[in-house]
C-alpha cells in the first residue's frame, strides 16, 4: 500500500463518489486515503468497504491525513479556490474539477500562488482532452490534411440540470468544457463573446434561460458555436464538427447501441456524462495518477483553468447584456510559457 499515490477526495457526490470508486476499483497505483464532505453520511457511503480510508467533514484534516501525498478535488465549485490554495500550500499535487475557480480573480490568484511555488502542481478536469474522440479530432487538426479550421459546431445536452442550476452557469459550468475544447483544439485563445436566448423550453425549470446560443471569436480568426441546453429531456449529447478549408470532421455521434427491430432501427442516447464520458474519465485519472508519481503534470494546467473561467466570464456577461463582449486575460506568467 506504501508505494501507492494516497489520494484524498473532496466531495463526495456524484463526481466524488464516482472518483473514489475510480481510484479504488479501476486506476493502477493509487488508493483513497481519505475522503472529506461536509455531509458526512456521503463520505462514508462512498469509502464503504475501502481498506485504509479516513472520512472527514473538514478539508484540512483530510489533506493531513495520514499517506495523503495528492488531492481529488470535486467539491461545488465555490470551493475550489480555498481547497486548492490548502493543497498548493502543503506543496500537494491536484486533479481539480472543472469549473477550476467559478471567477476569474480567484482563479488567478490560484495561478498566482503556482507560479510563486515555481512549479506546476495543479491538473483541471478538462477530460474531454482524453475522450478518444476529442483526441483524433485533434490529431487531425494538428496533422493539418484538412487545411485551417475556420468554424467549430458544438452540441452540449444534458438531459435535466441538477436543482440551484443558475442561467450563468450554463456557461461557467457546461460551456466551460467547449472553452477548454476549442482553445485545445485550435491552439487559438477565445478573444470574444455573445451569447443568443431562444425562448426557454418548457422543460427548463421556470426562470432557466435554457437553452442558449454561445459564439465565441478567436485569435486566429476562427469562430466557435455552441447550443447549449441542459434539460433537453432526452439524453446527453456533446458533439463537435470542425470545418476547416478542405474538408469537416465530427465526432459525438456514435455512441450506445443502434437496435433494429419491427422494421425501425433504434439508437441508444447516453443519459449522463458519467455513461457517455466514462473513458475519458478513466483515462484523465490514470494519466495523472502516472504523471504525478513521476513528479510531473501533463494534463490542463491552472492557466487552462484561468482562461477557461476568464473567457466564461465574458460570457456571463454577454448573457446578462445581449451584447458582444471581450475577454481579457492577464499576462500569462513563465510558468506556463507554452501552454
Ligand atoms: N467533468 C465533468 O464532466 C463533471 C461532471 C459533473 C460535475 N463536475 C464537477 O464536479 C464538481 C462536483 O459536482 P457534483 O455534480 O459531484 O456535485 P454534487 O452536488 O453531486 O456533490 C458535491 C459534494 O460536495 C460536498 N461539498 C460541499 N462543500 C464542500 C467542501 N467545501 N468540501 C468538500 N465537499 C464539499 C457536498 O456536500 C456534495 O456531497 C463540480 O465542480 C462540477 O462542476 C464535473
Ligand atoms: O457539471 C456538469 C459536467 O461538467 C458535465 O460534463 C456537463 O455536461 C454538465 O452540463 C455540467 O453541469
Amino acid at each position: 500500500m506504501g508505494d501507492l499515490l494516497g489520494v484524498a477526495v473532496l466531495g463526495a457526490g456524484h463526481m466524488g463518489a464516482d472518483h473514489v470508486r475510480r481510484l479504488d476499483r479501476v486506476v493502477s497505483g493509487a488508493r483513497v486515503a481519505a475522503v472529506a464532505d461536509p455531509d458526512v453520511a456521503r463520505a462514508e457511503e462512498a469509502v464503504a468497504g475501502i481498506a485504509g480510508a479516513s472520512v472527514h467533514t473538514e478539508t484540512e484534516a483530510a489533506l493531513d491525513a495520514p499517506g495523503v501525498r495528492a488531492v481529488l478535488i470535486a467539491s461545488p465549485g465555490p470551493a475550489h479556490e480555498e481547497a486548492l490554495l490548502a493543497a498548493l500550500a502543503r506543496g500537494l499535487p491536484v486533479l481539480c474539477e472543472k469549473p477550476m475557480v467559478p471567477d476569474s480573480a480567484g482563479a488567478l490568484r490560484v495561478v498566482e500562488a503556482e507560479a510563486r511555488l515555481g512549479r506546476r502542481l495543479a491538473q483541471i478536469g478538462f477530460m474531454r482532452r482524453y475522450d478518444d474522440g476529442y483526441r483524433r479530432l485533434k490529431a487531425l487538426l494538428d496533422e493539418g490534411r484538412l487545411g485551417r479550421p475556420l468554424m467549430l459546431h458544438c452540441v452540449h445536452r444534458n438531459v435535466s440540470s441538477p436543482k440551484d442550476f443558475t442561467s450563468a452557469m450554463l456557461i461557467d459550468s457546461s460551456v466551460s468544457h467547449e472553452i477548454d475544447a476549442a482553445r485545445w483544439l485550435l491552439g487559438q485563445e477565445l478573444t470574444a463573446v455573445t451569447v443568443l436566448r431562444p425562448r426557454p423550453s418548457a422543460g427548463a425549470p421556470e426562470g432557466l434561460s435554457d437553452p442558449q446560443f454561445v459564439l465565441f471569436e478567436t485569435d486566429g480568426g476562427a469562430l466557435v458555436d455552441v447550443e447549449v441546453f441542459v434539460n433537453c429531456g432526452f439524453g446527453y449529447q456533446v458533439r463537435c464538427e470542425a470545418v476547416c478549408e478542405a474538408g469537416s470532421a465530427r465526432i459525438g455521434d456514435d455512441h450506445g447501441m443502434l437496435v433494429s427491430a419491427r422494421g425501425a432501427a433504434a439508437a441508444e442516447v447516453p443519459q449522463d456524462y458519467l455513461v457517455r464520458f466514462v473513458d475519458a474519465y478513466d483515462r484523465e485519472v490514470q494519466s495523472w495518477v502516472d504523471a504525478t508519481r513521476q513528479g510531473r503534470v501533463t494534463g490542463p494546467t491552472a492557466w487552462d483553468g484561468y482562461a477557461a473561467s476568464a473567457v466564461a466570464e465574458a460570457g456571463v456577461r454577454a448573457l446578462e447584456s445581449g451584447a458582444r463582449t471581450a475577454v481579457g486575460l492577464a499576462p500569462r506568467p513563465e510558468l506556463y510559457a507554452g501552454n
